[in-house]
Order: structure tokens, then C-alpha cells, then sequence
């Protein structure tokens, strides 16, 4: 059974994992901090783990951007994209009103994952404009903590399957602002995985490092790219961290074509004296479209 290290029970995350295996029986160690969770490979508890990289409405999760770069060197086996279906949830007895429906004006305080409560901004300026907003680890430590601290007037965002596990009310159901909030996940690991699940298409994601001070240096990589007609899905800029203005580019080839190409194109981009680093060749899933 495969060992996999996830942010807690009724997060986005757990959702998604479930969901890419199908069915499949495994054993999942639960994390409150999405450090822990990055850590759990590493430490060889774990032979993968499960990490939310880029939404819809906010674009990339830059920390954990970050700390796949940084602070690991473990590679991406697999990606998957998992609608972020978000919810509000809490005590419902403490804002029903005689019809039945909920007063969300006496919300006092909404909490969840700092990622999730920009996706839900219009509900929020609608029906609690007042609420103090609160980022924690995860959507199911929002419900959780909730769950802990009845008669407050405070609420999670989070999934359903949060509000089972912790007998709370699912107050309003689908409060993104687009209905189209997906999120892409990575599984990182030092193995190979088997996916009971046809795979769409076959990504690399590399990171670039530009040498100092050479005009027109990034237009010459993606010159690499560009005449050998291999597709970017993927460029943005993140900083080194060593010093104000120096950056390397996160890049993700989708390898529609042969991959010697690909290899070609590294070569070239190495000729040109910048530093590239694989983090991965991997298999993408894609969320079936509703019929
Ligand atoms: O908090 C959770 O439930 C998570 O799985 C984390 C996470 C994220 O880090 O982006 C995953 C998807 C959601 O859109 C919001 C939060």
C-alpha cells in the first residue's frame, strides 16, 4: 500500500488524493503544516507527498513553490487538477434565523487556508463584509478549530467533507467566486507511481537560472523553446533569495513531441551559460469534464 504524507483529514488536499487513486486503498499520514508535509519524504516515512501548486483564482502557492526548490531536491512523479469546492461551515444554530436561512451578517470572524478566502471575496463582501478574516494551515484546521470554539459567531471555509467529520453545519455550499476553481497538485517522490488513471499529456518542469547581466539572455532561452515548436504551458519568475533583483524562471514543457528535442533544447540552453535543473518528467491527469 503506498504511504503518502497530506495536510489533514477533510482538507482540499485529502480530497484530491483520494480522488487520483481511484479507490485504491492507501495509507495517508496526516500533517497540520504543509512543511511537515514536504519534510515526510525526506525523512523516508513517506514515499510521496501531496502538494496544492497553482489555483485558478490566485495562480501559484509561491511558498510552496519555494520550498520545492529550495529547501527539497525531490522529484515531481505525477500532477493532478481537483476542483476546490469551498464551503461555509459552523455552528448553524448560532446565526438561524425564525425562516430557517442563515443571518451571515452575524459571522464575527471567517477562517481558512490563506489560499482559499481570496477565492471566495465576493461571498464575503456580500453577506459578512464585517467578519475578521483569519489564515491558517489548512481548510480542515479552520472547520476544526471551529468545531472547538462554539458560540463565538466564527466559521470555516473548508470542504464537506470537513463538515462531516466535525458535525458541523454546511451553512452556504459552493462560495467560490468562479465555479471554475481547480487546483493543480503535485505528488513528489523518489519512485516511480502507478496511476489507475489514463494520463492526458507528459510535462517536464525545469528551472532556469539566467547568467548575470546578459541583454536579451531569457528572449535566447525561449528561442530554445520556440523553433523546435516545444509548447510552454508555464513561465514565471520567482526570486532567488540570495539577493534583491535576482530571480530564477520556473518552466514547464508539455511533451507533445519527441523528447529528444527537449534534451536538445537544455543542451542549448546550458551552451548558453545558464543553469537548468530538472524537477521533474511526469504523467498529468486532467479533472474529467462534467457531461
Ligand atoms: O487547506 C486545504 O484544504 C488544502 O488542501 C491547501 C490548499 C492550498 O494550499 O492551496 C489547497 C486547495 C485549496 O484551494 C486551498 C488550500
Amino acid at each position: 500500500m503506498k504511504r503518502i504524507a497530506v495536510l489533514p483529514e477533510g482538507s482540499v488536499s485529502h480530497e484530491a488524493i483520494e480522488f487520483l487513486f481511484d479507490g485504491e486503498p492507501l495509507e495517508l499520514n496526516h500533517f497540520k503544516l504543509i512543511s511537515d508535509v514536504f519534510r515526510a519524504v525526506d525523512s523516508g516515512s513517506v514515499q510521496y507527498s501531496v502538494i496544492p501548486f497553482e489555483n485558478t483564482i490566485e495562480g501559484s502557492v509561491s511558498l510552496h513553490m519555494d520550498w520545492l526548490v529550495n529547501e527539497v531536491d525531490i522529484p515531481i512523479q505525477a500532477e493532478w487538477v481537483y476542483p476546490s469546492i469551498q464551503n461555509i461551515i459552523g455552528h448553524g444554530n448560532e446565526f438561524r434565523m425564525h425562516d430557517g436561512s442563515y443571518d451571515f451578517s452575524k459571522i464575527t470572524k471567517i477562517m481558512s487556508h490563506p489560499v482559499a478566502i481570496p477565492q471566495c471575496q465576493n461571498f464575503i463582501r456580500q453577506h459578512s463584509p464585517d467578519a475578521n478574516l483569519e489564515g491558517v494551515n489548512s481548510t480542515a484546521e479552520a472547520v476544526e478549530i471551529v468545531k472547538k470554539n462554539p458560540g463565538k459567531g466564527w466559521v470555516g471555509i473548508g470542504t464537506k467533507l470537513a463538515a462531516r467529520k466535525h458535525g458541523l453545519d454546511i451553512m452556504a455550499e459552493r462560495v467560490t467566486d468562479h465555479d471554475n476553481n481547480y487546483t493543480r497538485f503535485v505528488l513528489i517522490g523518489h519512485e516511480p507511481v502507478s496511476i489507475p488513471r489514463k494520463a492526458d499529456h507528459m510535462k517536464t518542469s525545469l528551472i532556469v537560472t539566467l547568467p548575470e547581466d546578459a541583454p536579451g539572455a531569457l528572449h535566447q532561452v525561449l528561442s530554445a523553446f520556440a523553433w523546435r515548436k516545444l509548447n510552454l504551458t508555464r513561465l514565471e519568475s520567482r526570486p532567488t533569495k540570495k539577493r534583491l533583483g535576482s530571480y530564477y524562471f520556473y518552466i514547464d514543457v508539455v511533451e507533445t513531441v519527441d523528447s529528444v528535442l527537449l534534451t536538445a533544447a537544455m543542451a542549448e540552453i546550458e551552451a548558453l551559460k545558464c543553469q537548468v535543473r530538472v524537477l521533474g518528467s511526469y504523467p498529468c491527469y486532467t479533472y474529467p469534464s462534467p457531461s
